[in-house]
């Protein structure tokens, strides 16, 4: 029987779990904290969770127009209390539930700290030692394949160390007893930009403090304009800006910039990204190679430099997604285990960002047009759907993109409430190579905010040359 031991309990440590289980593997799971990892106890769920609340007051808020009544701002509110006790209650119903199923699956799961112990290199057979918080070691199993599958954790920007009272990274926030009185989030990534919108729509005033020409630097420009005009025209403040340091005053916080300004707050939230959890694992002694950044280097089979270790997920610096970490965890363990295996294919992937309107993407985008000269590209704004005018939905577009010579689809936008569902679809187009004409003749329902996705079909149909 092959021995698998897996060090991280997240998307990508327990999804791979359940792969070699299923395929008579002898599984073991070392996890320090909890199963379901950062993923499910502190960062994704948690916040898809309060953006939830915060999206459901919004959405009565926004309502007046359609009629109802008892949408006035004072008369909407949050129970933080009740918000972050259902978060946390979500949290570690989720993770329960993956434990069960991984028990119900043989798994045997170790709570701990896991570490390579390796004393010889170029063996077929791989050490790890399990410690206890003190730093003793418990155990030491021996394991045909490894797999890292550790994560990643907030980076903390020197100078702006969280006191988890005033000055928090995103895992304090469930922790608060009041809602900030003026939020100044540090950082407009996808965690920024999630908090800033999602603590707006709660009713909070935030400042969101962003170093680049605009936030989401890494998204369509179109969305990103969109999400600035509707932050700043629900009352958000934008100061760009780079911030030095954070400190800690009188009425709160105040956040210092490089260019010698301040901007004050109660709270202050530190976004600024993520650095990997490869610290302790005893890598580069068993000569697992890292990238400057300090991620595990993998192939598209998740393999490391040393045969029989693999690594999946946020440890690797490939998309940080809970996709992609399952998805990567899964393939390690299909080939370890000798089934055929397909290596994972990033063009593929379905990314969504949970603000007010969200953001969903796949595919090609803008930023890789130059190297797609052959790519046409159709934008039809929200504002002219039906379903949309119905429920005073303005703000987002669906933008399609086709290759001119085939038609084939090869990537899309979706700027709307609820785009991670709509962008199915095109997902779905991009990973089969459909066309605009595939998407073109489906039946969409009528009124409905798909329809925009088979007319961005229909009209980039005149765009085909084999029309
Ligand atoms: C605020 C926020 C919101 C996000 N929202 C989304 C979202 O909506 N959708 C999405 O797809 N992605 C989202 N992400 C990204 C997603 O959370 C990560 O991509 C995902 O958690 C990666 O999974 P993982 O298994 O690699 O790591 P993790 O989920 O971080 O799990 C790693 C686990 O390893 C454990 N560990 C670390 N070192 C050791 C050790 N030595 N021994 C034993 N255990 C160890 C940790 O305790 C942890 O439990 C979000 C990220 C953030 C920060
Ligand atoms: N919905 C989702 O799927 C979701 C949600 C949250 C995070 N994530 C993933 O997690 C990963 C981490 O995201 P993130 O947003 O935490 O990190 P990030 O690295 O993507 O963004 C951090 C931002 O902080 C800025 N920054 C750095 N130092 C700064 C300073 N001193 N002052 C002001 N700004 C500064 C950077 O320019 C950058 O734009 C990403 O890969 C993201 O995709 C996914």
């Amino acid at each position: 029987m092959t021995r698998i031991v897996i060090i991280g309990g997240g998307p990508a440590g327990y999804e791979a779990a359940l792969v070699a289980a299923q395929l008579g593997a002898q599984v073991t799971v070392i996890e320090k904290d909890g199963l379901g990892g950062a993923s499910v106890l502190t960062d994704c769920v948690p916040s898809k969770t309060l953006i939830a609340a915060a999206g459901a007051m919004t959405a009565v808020r926004d309502s007046a127009v359609l009629g109802l009544m008892g949408t006035e701002p004072d008369a909407v509110g949050l129970d933080l209390a009740t918000v972050n006790h259902r978060v946390k209650n979500l949290a570690m119903a989720q993770s329960a539930d993956i434990h069960a199923r991984l028990e119900a699956e043989g798994v045997r799961m170790v709570k701990g700290r896991g570490r390579l112990s390796d004393d010889i290199r170029g063996l077929a057979a791989h050490r790890v030692e399990i410690l206890d918080d003190d730093g003793t070691v418990l155990e030491e199993l021996e394991s045909d394949a490894v797999l890292i599958a550790t994560g990643a954790d907030p980076r903390v920007l020197p100078g702006a160390e969280p006191d988890h009272e005033r000055i928090l990274d995103w895992r304090d926030v469930y922790d608060l007893e009041e809602m900030p009185e003026h939020l100044v989030v540090v950082g407009s990534g996808v965690t920024g930009a999630e908090f800033a919108s999602g603590y707006l729509e709660a009713g909070v005033p935030v400042t969101l403090v962003s170093s680049r020409d605009r936030v989401l630097p890494g998204e369509d420009s179109d969305a990103a304009e969109v999400l600035e005009q509707v932050f700043q025209s629900r009352g958000g403040r934008l100061e760009r800006g780079r911030a030095a340091g954070a400190t800690r005053t009188e009425k709160g916080v105040a956040v210092e910039l490089t260019d010698g300004r301040t901007v004050d707050g109660s709270h202050v939230l530190m976004t600024v990204g993520t650095v990997p959890n490869t610290a302790g694992l005893n890598l580069e002694e068993c000569g697992v190679e890292l990238t400057a950044s300090g991620h595990i280097v993998v192939d598209r089979v998740s393999r490391t430099s040393v045969p029989g270790i693999y690594a999946a997920g946020d440890v690797t610096g490939i998309f940080q997604l809970a996709s992609v970490a399952a998805m990567q965890g899964r393939i390690a363990m299909w080939h370890v285990l000798g089934e055929a295996v397909t290596p994972i294919k990033l063009k593929t992937v379905a990314a969504n960002v949970f603000t007010h309107p969200e953001i969903a993407t796949v595919g090609v985008q803008e930023k890789s047009l130059p190297e797609n000269p052959d790519v046409d590209v159709v934008r039809l704004p929200l504002a002219t759907n039906a379903r949309a005018k119905m429920s005073d939905l303005r703000d987002g577009f669906v933008k399609l993109y086709a290759r001119r010579s085939t038609g084939v689809i090869v990537g899309g936008v979706v700027v709307a409430p609820g785009a991670s569902e709509l962008i199915l679809p095109i997902a779905l187009a991009v990973t089969k190579g459909l066309t605009v004409a595939d998407m073109a003749h489906t039946f969409a329902i009528y009124p409905s905010l798909s329809g925009s996705i088979t007319e961005a079909g229909r009209r980039l149909m005149g765009a085909d040359d084999l029309a």
